[in-house]
C-alpha cells in the first residue's frame, strides 16, 4: 500500500480559507491513525491568485495540481472580481480550465441525509427520511464550455450567445460511469435531460438508450430536467443514481442540498483524470465569509471522498464519514443547520470535533 500522499489545497475565496483547514484537520487525524503521510502543499487560484498575480490559474498552481495525487480545493469567486473581463473571471478563467485540464468529466454528488439532521430540512420527514442519491454530473462540457459571444445588435443594445453541444463520447462516459455505480447501489438510473426541446439533449437520450442494452440489470428512466427539479421535492426517494449534463446537474445538486438540511452538507468528487479534485459542491458565500460561520462538513466530506476514489482507502474514508455522522448526533450544528436544543459551533470548533472522533474512532 502506498504511504506517502502528495496533497495540492488550493483554498480559494470566501468561506474556502475557512473550509479547507478543517477539511486538512481531518486528514491530519486520518494520516495520525493510520499512519499515512499526507503530504499538503498550498497554491492560491481564484480571486486570491489573480490578486497576487494577476491570473485566477496561475501556471504553478496548475503544475502542482497536475504533480499531486489529489486536489482539495475550497471555493472561488465573488463580487470584488465579478466584473474582470470573462477570461480573468475566477469561474471561468480558473474553475473550468482546471476541470478541463485535469479530465475531470464526472462529478459525483451524493446527496444524503445524515441522522439527527432530519429536521433540518424544511420538507417532511416522510419525504426525506432514508433520502440517499447520487448525482452525477458531467462536467467538462456543455453551455459553460461552449463558445461565449457578445456583439451589438442594429437597435442598439447587444447580443450574448453560449453555444451548447456534446458529443457521443462525451455522453457515453460519463453515462457509463453513472451506469457502473447504479450496479453497486440500487440499481436504478434516470437520466436528466431536455429532449423535448433542446438538440443536445436529444443525442444525449439517445446516446443514454443506447447504453441501457449493456446494463440490463439497471431500471433505465429519462426525465426531463424541470420535472426533475419538481420530483426532487415531491418525492426525493425515488431516485438512485442521477446522471446529467454540467449545468442541469449544478442546478439541481443546489436543490437537491436542501434535502440534506443545508449546502453545507453536500460534497463532491471530480474525477476521469489521473488526479481527482475534492471540493464542497457550493461556493465562496461571500455573504457569511469572515465569520466563522461556514459549515465544513461538506469539504470534509469531498476530503473522506478523496480517500475513497483517489486513494482507494475505504476504510479511512468511513472513519471521516462516522466522525461526521457522530458529531451530529451529539447535537453540534454550525448555524445553517442550527435548531432548538442543539449546540451552536462555529467553522472551527465543528472541524475540531471530527477530528476529535476521528481520534477516538475504534
Ligand atoms: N465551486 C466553486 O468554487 C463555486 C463558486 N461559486 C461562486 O461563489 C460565489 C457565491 O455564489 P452564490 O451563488 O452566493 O453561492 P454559494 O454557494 O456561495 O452561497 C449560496 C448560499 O448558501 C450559503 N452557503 C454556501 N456554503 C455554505 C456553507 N458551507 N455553510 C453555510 N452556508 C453556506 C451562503 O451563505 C449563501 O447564502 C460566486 O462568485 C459564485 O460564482 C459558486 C458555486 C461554486
Ligand atoms: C461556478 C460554476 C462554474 C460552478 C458551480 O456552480 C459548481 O460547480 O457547482
Ligand atoms: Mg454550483
Amino acid at each position: 500500500m502506498q504511504e506517502m500522499y502528495r496533497i495540492a489545497v488550493l483554498p480559494g475565496d470566501g468561506i474556502g480559507v475557512e473550509i479547507v483547514p478543517e477539511a486538512v484537520k481531518a486528514l491530519k487525524a486520518i494520516a495520525e491513525k493510520f499512519g499515512h503521510e499526507f503530504v499538503f502543499t498550498e497554491a492560491l487560484v481564484g480571486g486570491a491568485a489573480y490578486d497576487a498575480v494577476g491570473h485566477p490559474l496561475p501556471d504553478e498552481t496548475l503544475e502542482l495540481c497536475q504533480n499531486s495525487d489529489a486536489v482539495l480545493l475550497g471555493a472561488i469567486g465573488g463580487p470584488k472580481w465579478d466584473d474582470l473581463p470573462v477570461h480573468l473571471r475566477p469561474e471561468v478563467g480558473a474553475l473550468l480550465p482546471l476541470r478541463k485540464e485535469l479530465g475531470l468529466f464526472a462529478n459525483l454528488r451524493p446527496c444524503m441525509l445524515f441522522p439527527g439532521l432530519i429536521h433540518a430540512s424544511t420538507l417532511k420527514e416522510e419525504v426525506i427520511e432514508g433520502v440517499d442519491i447520487l448525482v452525477v454530473r458531467e462536467l467538462t462540457g456543455g453551455l459553460y464550455f461552449g463558445e461565449k459571444t457578445r456583439e451589438k445588435t442594429a437597435d442598439g443594445g447587444q447580443k450574448a450567445t453560449d453555444v451548447l453541444s456534446y458529443s457521443t463520447y462525451e455522453i457515453e462516459r460519463v453515462v457509463r460511469f453513472a451506469y457502473e455505480a447504479a450496479r453497486k447501489r440500487r440499481k436504478k438510473l434516470c437520466s436528466v435531460d431536455k429532449a423535448n426541446v433542446l438538440e443536445s439533449s436529444r443525442l444525449w437520450r439517445e446516446t443514454v438508450t443506447e447504453l441501457a442494452k449493456e446494463y440490463p440489470d439497471v431500471e433505465t428512466v429519462h426525465m426531463y430536467v424541470d420535472n426533475c427539479a419538481m420530483q426532487l421535492i415531491r418525492n426525493p426517494k425515488q431516485f438512485d443514481v442521477i446522471v446529467t449534463e454540467n449545468m442541469f446537474g449544478d442546478i439541481l445538486t443546489d436543490e437537491a442540498s436542501m434535502l440534506t438540511g443545508s449546502i453545507g452538507m453536500l460534497p463532491s468528487a471530480s474525477i476521469g483524470g489521473e488526479v481527482g479534485l475534492y471540493e464542497p459542491a457550493h461556493g465562496s458565500a461571500p455573504d457569511i465569509a469572515g465569520q466563522k460561520k461556514a459549515n465544513p462538513l461538506a469539504t470534509i466530506l469531498s476530503a473522506a471522498m478523496m480517500l475513497r476514489y483517489s486513494f482507494h482507502l475505504e476504510e479511512e474514508a468511513r472513519t471521516i464519514e462516522n466522525a461526521v455522522r457522530q458529531v451530529l448526533i451529539e447535537g453540534y450544528r454550525t448555524p445553517d443547520l442550527m435548531e432548538p436544543g442543539k449546540i451552536l459551533v462555529n467553522t472551527v470548533e465543528m472541524g475540531d470535533k471530527v477530528a476529535e472522533k476521528i481520534r477516538e474512532a475504534k
